[in-house]
This record gives structure tokens, sequence and C-alpha cells, in this order.
């Protein structure tokens, strides 16, 4: 499979007096998963819309491998997308799609094709009303697929899922792109794609905050200690030292941008009874809501 590089330019989107996306720019290259992260209202259902032609951005353009979405001769076997998923109950799963089939310029067969890729292929025949919200993703991804495209685009497609529902979608985007499809998802938390991204974008309040291979945030996250002491007055006292430092419970008190030495010089000199002293480095989701936090 040979996806394309997404590339999204300059894009800006005014609501009126709403910059919901300002002159964001980033990439999507083929045969890796980027994880499109940010909290609510961040902006990334609207640039997600505007690269496939859903949304007229205000300034800037998304384009597949040079071209925009509207020039794409046979869009449906360029890019997939699976966003908010609207369904009619009353249809059955197959339904659903033998709608969407013509305008994917697929024949129905396809359908079942797509049904059996994503494990539904025993719903079918149900209606779409009695799906579980697991089903509902899957069949939403099952749409994204009809056309045999060579990118996918997945707003939030991990959201509902239960843990094994979260294997099944990570297993399943990561064989795409080791395929050498382009896979663009977003997610509102680091955690849930962490496992399943190798490219990170990050943004807020409209604006791009970080871009970067996956493993090199690792190196923005800061050393923290945690210190455990049975003396819940003497660890408060001692830590109150570090406006930073938080209690995790009432025996656990993490503190970051610190070493073990130095917090366990201070507790020796502080005469603490120490029961535990660890340094380690901040977790991906601290060093992921804090960028998004400074853009608060
Ligand atoms: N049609 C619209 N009219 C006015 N404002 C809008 C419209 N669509 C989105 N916005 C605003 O644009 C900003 C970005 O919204 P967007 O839905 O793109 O964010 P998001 O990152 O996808 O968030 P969520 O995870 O909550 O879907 C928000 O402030 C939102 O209120």
């Amino acid at each position: 499979m040979d996806g394309p590089r997404i590339e999204v330019a300059g894009l800006t989107k005014r609501y009126g007096d709403v910059l919901a996306v300002d002159a964001v720019s980033f990439t999507a290259e083929p045969g890796r998963v980027t994880g499109f992260l940010g909290p609510n209202g961040a902006g990334k259902t609207t640039t997600l819309r505007s690269a496939l032609g859903l949304i007229a951005p205000t300034a800037g353009a998304i384009t597949f491998s040079g071209r925009r979405f509207s020039q794409l001769p046979r869009p449906a076997a360029v890019v997939g997308a699976h966003l908010e998923p609207a369904f009619h109950p009353g249809r059955t799963g197959r339904d659903h799609l033998r709608t969407l089939a013509p305008l994917a310029g697929v024949p129905d067969s396809r359908c079942d094709e797509v049904l059996a890729m994503v494990g539904l292929a025993d719903a079918a025949g149900r209606r779409v009303g009695g799906y579980s919200l697991g089903m509902r993703q899957r069949l939403g991804l099952a749409t994204a697929l009809l056309g045999d495209p060579a990118a996918l685009v997945l707003d939030e497609p991990a959201n509902g899922l239960d843990p094994a529902g979260i294997t099944w979608m990570r297993a399943f985007v990561r064989s795409f792109a080791a395929r050498g499809g382009t896979v663009l998802l977003s997610s509102h938390l680091l955690a849930e794609v962490e496992q399943t991204v190798d490219d990170v974008v990050v943004i807020a309040r409209g604006r791009i905050r970080h871009a970067s291979p996956l493993a090199d945030l690792h190196a923005l996250a800061s050393p923290e200690t945690v210190l455990r002491s049975p003396d819940e007055a003497g660890l408060r006292r001692l830590v109150s030292r570090w406006p930073d430092a938080l209690m995790e419970d009432s025996v656990t008190a993490v503190i970051p941008g610190t070493t073990a030495a130095e917090v366990g010089a201070a507790a020796h000199a502080a005469q603490l009874e120490v029961h535990g002293l660890t340094e380690r480095g901040e977790s991906l989701e601290r060093v992921f809501l804090r960028m998004t936090e400074e853009a608060a």
C-alpha cells in the first residue's frame, strides 16, 4: 500500500469571533500512525473535517500527496474517514454500508468484506440501534475502509471502547500502517493512544504546541522523586519547601523536578523516617498535560 503524505499547511478556521484553528501546520507520514492530541475544544475535529472537505477553511489547505480532497479523482480510494458517525438506528450494519457503497464506487459485496475485517460479520444483519458503542466504532471503521483507502483519518476512534476493543483497534491501525498506509487519529488522552502512535502532534486552543516522534516526548519528561514516610505531618512539612510537590496519599509525596539524592539529603537533615525513596521520569501523560495547560 502506498499511503499518501497528509500535509496540513497554515490551516485557519474562524467561526465569527471564535478562532477554532489558528495557522496549524503538521504532516502525517505514510507507514506511520500520527496521533493528533488535544483537550476538548482544541480544534481537532475542525482540522479533520477541513481535511475531508466538510468544512471550508478560512485560510490554508490540507493535501494528500499534494492534492486537496476535492481534487482527488476517487477520494474513497485515497482516504477513508471515521468522524462522528451518524447511523440510522433502524438500519442493519450491512444496509448502512450498502447505502454508502455507491458513493465510494464499490460493489455491494465489499460491504461484507469490510464487516468481516472489523469483526462485525456476525452482526451484519442486526439493527445498528442495538449495537454497543464499541460495535458502532467498528462500523465507523468499516465505513472508512469501504473504498480500500491508503489513508485513514479517525476522530477519537478509541472513545467508548473497552480495554479489549482498544487492543483490537490498536492492532488494526498498527497493521494498516505496517502495510504502508497513513493513519491520522485524534484523541484527548495520550495514555489511550500511547501504544498506538509513532508520531504526536499536540494542539491546544487552536494552535500546535508540539510535534515529534512519540519517543522524543520522553526527553521532555523531567525527573521526579517519590518519597514515602509513615510520619504524615513530617512528610508534609518537609515537602512544603517544594511548591510543586503533591501528596499522592497520606504517606506518599511526589516532588517534580528533583532527584532522589536531593530529597534523600533533605529527609535525612529533617530526621524524617523514610520508607521509600524513588526517582522516576514524569509520566508522558503529565508531559502532555503540561503542554496543553501551558496553553490555557
Ligand atoms: N460550527 C461551529 N460554530 C462555532 N464554533 C464552533 C463550531 N465548531 C467548533 N467550534 C468551536 O471551535 C473550537 C474547536 O472545536 P473542535 O470541535 O474542533 O475541537 P475538538 O478538539 O475536536 O474538541 P472535542 O474533542 O470536544 O470534539 C471550539 O471552541 C468550538 O466551540
